[in-house]
């Protein structure tokens, strides 16, 4: 659906991006992580076509974002990071006249996510907070059903109600099967609703990422209080990847296969067994951090 290949762009100031190249597939939900100044915006602008590449590409459904510019951009809903509205709108022209550059007929989905973001359209544009100004650059990403759904850091200024309400939006989408593209600073909203993510550094991509994988992989810390201190010592020895063990008390990470530590486990009395889980945003952090490149997969 979306293919991002080689993608080079260096500004005047030396900064930009580096032979950034990821796939999108048709009904995946893509994250876009990174730090600021990492080169998302940049990434979007380009595959939106506003922007030509010193070297690389990004192709649409086949179609070059570049050469064929306008049609990108009836083709994708698109949320800008910083929306730029005509002087003197309200929320409703603003959305009328996008509604008729989009060609579209039918506002009752328009009115529907009016109601679900909760906001009053008829507000000029100038009078609106920024979270407001956010929710009606989503109304217009999103009004008219396009097949493909790029999104820059949708959820900057939205209280935590309203980034609920766009996370079951999106995957209310998805499971329509919309395809997005979504740069963000929220790992919990990357978790909730991508499949996978790229994590971009210094306009380098520095891995992509399956989210189900990474779930799934997520390690999971058991912490295990036995009656007697004898079995709590007897289990730390039964060759288990035991972290520590402190009187009747030991701490055991597992990922992924439980039934091992399930089976030695049956063989005590257990007094009270917690469970915490890595997150992910850890993960992630771990490669923002990093500075070598990682081959993206
Ligand atoms: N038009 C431009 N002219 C010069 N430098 C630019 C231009 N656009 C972006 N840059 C620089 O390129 C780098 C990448 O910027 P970009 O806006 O793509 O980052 P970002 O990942 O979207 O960051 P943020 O999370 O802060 O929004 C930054 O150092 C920025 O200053």
């Amino acid at each position: 659906m979306l293919k991002v290949e080689g993608l080079s762009k260096r500004f005047s100031n030396g900064r930009g991006i580096d032979n950034v190249s990821f796939t999108v597939h048709q009904g995946e939900v893509f994250g876009f992580l990174g730090p600021n100044g990492a080169g998302k915006s940049t990434t979007i602008r380009h595959i939106m076509g506003f922007m030509q590449p010193d070297r690389g590409s990004v192709t649409i459904g086949g179609l070059d974002a570049w050469k064929g510019q306008g049609t990108v951009q009836k083709l994708a809903g698109y949320l800008p990071g910083e929306i730029n509205f005509i002087d003197g709108m309200t929320g409703t022209s603003f959305l009328n006249f996008m509604t008729s550059m989009q060609g579209v007929k039918d506002t009752s989905k328009r009115d529907r996510l009016i109601r679900r973001l909760q906001f009053d359209a008829a507000t000029p544009i100038r009078k609106m907070s920024k979270g407001m100004k956010q929710k009606v650059g989503i109304v217009a990403a999103f009004m008219h059903s396009p097949k493909l759904i790029i999104l820059d850091e949708p959820t900057s200024g939205l209280d935590p109600l309203m980034q609920r309400v766009f996370i079951e939006l999106v995957l209310e989408e998805k499971a329509a099967g919309t395809t997005f593209l979504m740069s963000s600073h929220s790992f919990q909203e990357i978790e909730r609703t991508c499949d996978r993510a790229a994590i971009i550094k210094d306009g380098r991509i520095v891995t992509v990422k399956n989210i189900h994988e990474l779930q799934s992989m997520q390690r999971k810390l058991f912490e295990v209080v036995f009656a007697a201190q004898e079995d709590a010592a007897q289990f730390a020895a039964s060759g288990l990847q035991v972290e520590s063990q402190e009187g009747n008390r030991v701490r055991i990470a597992i990922q992924g296969d439980y039934a091992a530590f399930t089976q030695e486990l049956a063989h005590y009395a257990v007094r009270s067994i917690d469970i915490s889980t890595q997150n992910l945003e850890d993960i992630f952090m771990n490669y923002y951090d990093r500075d070598r490149e990682v081959n993206a997969e």
